[in-house]
């Protein structure tokens, strides 16, 4: 059997601009665990999330997967989900699906296994529709059934319950609680509280300039 997987990050710090915005941060997860990203506006939550992505420059310090695997960078063990939705309004609900699916080099799913992760968000009935046509709130669910629809190991989540019904939102506490049941790990920034037991919480305090 495969060691458990086990994330470490350390001594990370990230410059925005002139602003040294964290310095010193350290932690671990073990396989199974999530950990709550909190902190006032500003603190440093989407730079942390986009540090750990490789979307943002680690002034210093770095995040490993353990064991290490010398083939796959780190970055391709991560899901981001940013405040942006990355979804294409020209394109159907399915398609947008099948992009990420390709774009995440996962193994190529059939119609059904697609409109079944589209069902877990009640998006199934409408997978031909151009998702233009999505309200905000359907544009964030579909932009979270990539999660299931491309299996990584790394979850990044920042404010992801951002435009979901009290209903969705308890979808997505069920969709982090299975990742995590299957060995997942999971990072997630939110403002407002998931029905999830989080292993670990971080809060980043606004700093000075620096
Ligand atoms: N492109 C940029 N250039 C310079 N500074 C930036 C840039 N993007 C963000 N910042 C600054 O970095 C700091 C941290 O921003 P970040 O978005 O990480 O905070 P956050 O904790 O996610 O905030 P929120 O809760 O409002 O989403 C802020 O002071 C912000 O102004």
């Amino acid at each position: 059997m495969d060691d458990p997987q086990r994330l470490e990050a350390q001594d990370l710090a990230c410059r925005r601009g002139l602003r040294l915005v964290f310095e010193g941060l350290s932690f671990a997860l073990s396989a199974g665990e999530a950990l709550l990203l909190t902190g006032p506006n500003g603190a440093g939550k989407t730079s942390l999330l986009r540090l750990m992505a490789g979307f943002l420059p680690a002034e210093t310090g770095d995040v490993r997967l353990l064991p290490e695997d010398d083939e796959t960078p780190f970055g391709e063990h991560v899901h981001y989900i940013g405040h942006a939705n990355g979804v294409k309004a020209s394109l159907s609900v399915a398609e947008n699906l099948r992009f990420w699916v390709e774009y995440y080099g996962a193994p190529d799913l059939s119609d059904d296994d697609l409109k079944a992760h589209l069902a877990r968000f009640g998006l199934a009935e409408i997978a031909s529709l151009p998702a233009g046509m999505l309200s905000a709130g359907q544009k964030r669910k579909l932009a979270l059934c990539r999660l299931l629809a491309a299996p990584r190991p790394v979850w990044l989540l920042d404010e992801p319950s951002v435009s979901l019904d009290a209903a969705s939102t308890k979808i997505l506490a069920a969709i982090i609680k299975e990742h995590l049941k299957a060995g997942g790990m999971a990072i997630v920034a939110s403002h407002t509280p998931l029905s999830l037991r989080f292993a670990h919480r971080l809060d980043l305090r606004a700093r000075e300039m620096a």
